[in-house]
């Protein structure tokens, strides 16, 4: 028989909380400075979506009687929050997606997203001279953490049968030292060989980890941070003569497991919007002017795993005791 979609739930469940606590104990990696969040306020966009078979009747026989109405899941989801004792959006979304299969026996698979809804610091006076204001918050348009995981129900309790945290519109420009040449050319072929673009780059970026209770962040030094994974991202793109996306993206992500060996995948989304040249007075002056590509835009999918470093340390075993001059 096949199996056959069904699901319903909430989206858009917007939920902000003050003075929630804050993630201290971060550990340093020499790409960044981040070290923790200070939670002064935390904001999500949730989304959950609850599955199971008593559900059937409520679609074809408009039996309403086992339904959690999604009004009320907004409730559940808001009410969690104020509940909520840890620092991270991964620890929120677990607690609540237990708490869920936990009071709704007709649930039986629940799956929540949570995006982040970032406000950064702004100066404030004070008796030292400048500081962060702890008060006055800007909201940001900027790149954002988002978190998801799906729960489901076993014989005896609970398992957590899905899990990742992502950090999702990074956009990134790097002026110059990206090449992108030697691709296939034949009869489609319109695009020129570039051996220095202005490549500008989307990129959304997912990890896993081994052990799903480290991204709760109850110790933070095991929690990869979403600012982390910015700061590795731009990090490598600056020291990188990229020959493509696909290349910087497979050293993004080798970079990040090499960082944090509590994760065992880094995934990527990617898209290319390499900016068109307008004016151009090389060889004299850098300087040029660019704009937005016309669409359609490239994207490459990508997943980093483990084995790819261990490869890379086999590769280099094997150059290192290859003789010299051989
Ligand atoms: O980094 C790139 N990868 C591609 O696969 C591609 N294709 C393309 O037209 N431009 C680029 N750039």
């Amino acid at each position: 028989m096949m199996e056959r979609a069904m699901y319903y739930g909430k989206g858009d469940v917007f939920a902000y909380k003050t003075y929630v606590k804050p993630l201290l104990g971060v550990r340093k990696i020499p790409e960044s400075n981040f070290s923790g969040r200070n939670n002064i306020v935390f904001g999500l966009n949730a989304k959950v979506s609850v599955g199971g078979k008593d559900f059937l009747p409520s679609f074809t026989k408009g039996d309403n009687s086992l339904i959690v109405a999604t009004d009320s899941m907004k409730n559940f989801i808001q009410r969690h929050l104020a509940s909520y004792q840890g620092s991270t959006i991964e620890g929120f979304l677990s607690y609540t997606a237990k708490a869920f299969l936990e009071k709704y026996p007709q649930m039986e698979t629940v799956k929540i997203i949570g995006e982040d809804l970032p406000f950064e610091t702004v100066s404030a006076s004070s008796s030292a001279g400048l500081t962060e204001s702890d008060l006055v918050f800007k909201r940001s348009l900027n790149e954002a953490s988002k978190s998801m995981i799906e729960m489901v129900r076993t014989e005896g309790g609970t398992m957590i049968a899905n899990h990742s945290s992502s950090i999702i519109k990074l956009q990134l420009i790097k002026v110059r030292g990206n090449s992108f040449v030697g691709f296939v050319r034949d009869e489609y072929t319109t695009l020129p060989e570039d051996s220095n673009r202005p490549l500008f780059v989307y990129l959304n970026i997912s990890w896993k980890y081994e052990n799903v209770i480290d991204s709760y962040g109850e110790n933070p030094s095991l929690y990869v941070a979403s600012e982390q994974v910015r700061d590795i991202a731009a990090f490598v793109f600056h020291e990188t003569e990229t020959p493509s996306i696909q290349n910087l993206i497979y050293l993004i992500g080798c970079r990040i497991l090499e960082r944090f060996p509590q994760l065992i995948e880094v995934m990527f989304e990617s898209q290319n919007h390499t900016w068109d040249t307008v004016v151009d007075h090389s060889p004299d002056t850098l300087s040029k002017v660019y704009t937005e590509p016309r669409p359609p835009y490239g994207f490459q999918v990508f997943s980093v795993l483990r084995e790819d470093l261990d490869k890379d340390k086999a590769d280099e075993n094997s150059l290192k005791s290859t003789p010299q001059g051989s």
